[in-house]
């Protein structure tokens, strides 16, 4: 295999979203051109509105752009079949979400498990012992999700996102339902999962606290790309975001190009 390509989890090139018919048009992606390398940490912020969960969801193959290409480890998500994008997103990417969509019914372990499950795979015990072990939960593998407090159920759900050795996991809002200090312990375990296992995380959030977890920050304003920052602070990405309304103007000064 290319080593040089084969670096990117993910790929966008040129990705274009636009939604909706004629005078209802919105462009929600202007042609955004980014890569994810493998084992970083990229958190993707901007005001709301800018495009943040639509290239989420192109990138996670959840949605396909109207025009540009997506890349996941090197092949070309975006123009798959629904059976065969189902198919890599069961395989090959994990998911955490702001709701922790967990099934009630099943305890931790079956809850985590489930991917693997589904996909017709027999979880490994000492496999499944290692990641609960990993997010902390390796004496509550027999509780329901009411069971557990809001930052464990998260937990969880990350664990249900390791099970499967993702190429990457995209996390949207992860800690936008949880205190704190509860945010705080979710953010080092993400963090913790990409330094010591070289996981791959994309995550959308708008708290600059959580950004500053990531490797990189990706800011989005009006659904293309308006600069990054790396090793980032708390401060630094708060201040970039006050000046992202400034950029916004700037796209949309006559002789600027938009639409
Ligand atoms: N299914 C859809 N149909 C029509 N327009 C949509 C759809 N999804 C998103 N949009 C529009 O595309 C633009 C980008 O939306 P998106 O949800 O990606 O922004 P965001 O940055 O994630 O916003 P927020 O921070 O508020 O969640 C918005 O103008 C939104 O109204």
């Amino acid at each position: 295999m290319d080593n040089t390509r084969a670096a990117d989890a993910v790929r966008l090139t040129d990705v274009r979203k636009v939604y909706g018919r004629r005078e209802n048009q919105v462009v929600a992606l202007d042609g955004v051109t980014t890569r994810f390398g493998r084992g970083t940490f990229t958190a993707i912020m901007g005001p709301s509105g800018s495009g943040k969960s639509t290239l989420l969801q192109c990138a996670a193959g959840l949605d396909q752009p109207t025009s540009g290409s997506v890349h996941l480890e090197d092949r070309e998500i975006s123009e798959m079949s629904e059976t065969e994008l189902t198919e890599l997103r069961r395989d090959r990417i994990g998911f955490v979400f702001q709701a922790f969509n967990l099934l009630p019914v099943l305890t931790v372990r079956q809850n985590v498990t489930l991917p693997l499950r589904l996909a017709g795979v027999k979880p490994d015990r000492r496999k499944v012992a290692t990641v609960l072990d990993r997010v902390g939960l390796g004496q509550r593998h027999h509780h329901r999700p009411a069971e557990l407090s809001g930052g464990q159920q998260q937990r969880v759900a990350i664990a249900r996102a390791l099970i499967s050795d993702p190429a990457v996991i995209f996390a949207d809002e992860p800690t936008g339902a949880l205190d704190t200090r509860t945010a705080r312990d979710v953010l080092a375990l993400l963090q913790d999962s990409v330094r010591s296992s070289g996981q791959t995380i994309v995550m959308v959030t708008h708290d600059p606290v959580a950004a500053s977890y990531a490797d990189r920050v990706l800011f989005l304003a009006d659904g293309r790309l308006a600069g990054e920052l790396h090793a980032p602070t708390a401060e630094s990405v708060a201040e970039r975001m006050t000046h992202l309304g400034a950029f916004v103007n700037d796209l949309s000064a006559p002789g600027k190009g938009r639409i």
